[in-house]
């Protein structure tokens, strides 16, 4: 189960050749005695999105808390464009990889503006001498940075609630927010972790398209999600991390189709998917009638309260629907 089978996409023929942005060597981190990610490599080239997915507590977070400089893997290497980072969060922002949090970590009594200027400041060059003067070099340099925040906004659809107060936006807009703010530091490469944990459909859909917007302006996104719809929907490529190991990794039709995938982590029901219990009653009590429907009459309505056609296609933890992911 835990051999790693690679497949790598395709290249689309006569399309701009691609680069790696991030390649991450026999990452492993141990705390103690558990070893969270074992020997896990991963590479995000230009142009690419790439999903993270696997089982509550696979060492999902912990891997980008590698990749981010929060956490000294126990081994191993992550470069940023041929460079190897250093391991300090500060320094790996500095270099072009910016990121968001499982949890909403936004400033809530700043405005959205301001939180956007704080994301800004690995870029700004002024120190606190010219802060306190306030000549006209810090001047100018504030200018640029409100109007690349303000583009940011506009790019994100929040340039109407700049001086609103950040807690007092909805959540989904919290979430673009903080995206917004990841993208002020002007990052090559953007890492999301669960970026529509908690959101409805149609916010789910909104960032589905600003996650393709991000990446049209030449940004490689790596995400972390458990809607399995959102990540085969948007990744180009998608890795599967199962106790800490990669299983495999392949495109989103690949990754659907394998069987070790299907049984670590997609296939089965989810606990508590409504009507899941009541449709293997009916089946088994089909199955033990001998009654095999065949007309539309005794045919079942495809609705979606069945397993393997749930809306969401969201997992939590061991597994959902391997049906519904196609
Ligand atoms: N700082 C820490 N100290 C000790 N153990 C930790 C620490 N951080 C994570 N772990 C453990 O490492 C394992 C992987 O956790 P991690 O949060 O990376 O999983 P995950 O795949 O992101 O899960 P989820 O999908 O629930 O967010 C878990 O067993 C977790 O308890």
């Amino acid at each position: 189960m835990t051999t790693d089978t690679t497949t790598p996409a395709a290249p689309t023929p006569g399309a701009a050749p691609t680069t790696p942005v991030l390649e991450a060597t026999g990452v492993t981190m141990r705390f103690g005695g558990l070893t969270a990610v074992d020997n896990v490599a991963l590479t995000v080239n230009s142009g690419e999105i790439v999903g993270l997915i696997g089982p509550n507590g696979a060492g999902k977070t912990t891997f980008f808390n590698c990749l981010t400089g929060l956490y000294i893997p126990t081994e191993g290497t992550v470069s940023y464009k041929g460079t190897v980072l250093p391991h300090r969060s500060h320094l790996v922002t500095q270099a072009g990889i910016a990121r968001t949090f499982q949890n909403i970590r936004l400033f809530p009594n700043m405005t959205v503006l301001e939180n956007v200027l704080v994301g800004r400041h690995t870029r700004t060059k002024e120190g606190l001498f010219s802060a306190l003067i306030r000549g006209p070099r810090f001047k100018k340099a504030e200018r640029e940075s409100e109007a690349r925040a303000m583009e940011l906004l506009e790019f994100t659809g929040l340039a109407a609630k700049r001086d609103h107060l950040a807690r007092n936006l909805p959540y989904g807009e919290q979430r673009k927010l903080e995206i917004a703010r990841a993208l002020a530091s002007d990052p090559g490469l953007l890492l999301l972790d669960e970026p529509t944990a908690g959101m409805n459909p149609q916010e789910t859909m909104a960032t589905q398209e600003l996650v393709f917007a991000v990446r049209d302006q030449g940004i490689a996104v790596l995400v972390i999600e458990h809607d399995m719809r959102f990540i085969f929907n948007l990744c180009d490529r998608v890795a599967v991390l199962v106790q800490g190991k990669k299983l495999v990794e392949g495109t989103p039709s690949v990754v659907q189709s394998d069987e070790r995938v299907v049984a670590a982590y997609l296939g089965t029901p989810y606990e508590d998917a409504p009507g899941a219990e009541e449709a293997a009653e009916v089946a088994a009590a089909e199955a033990h009638a001998g009654h095999t429907p065949t007309t539309a009459a005794d045919t079942p309505p495809a609705d979606t309260d069945t397993p393997g056609t749930g809306t969401t296609g969201t997992t939590d933890g061991a597994g959902t629907k391997g049906e519904e992911q196609a």
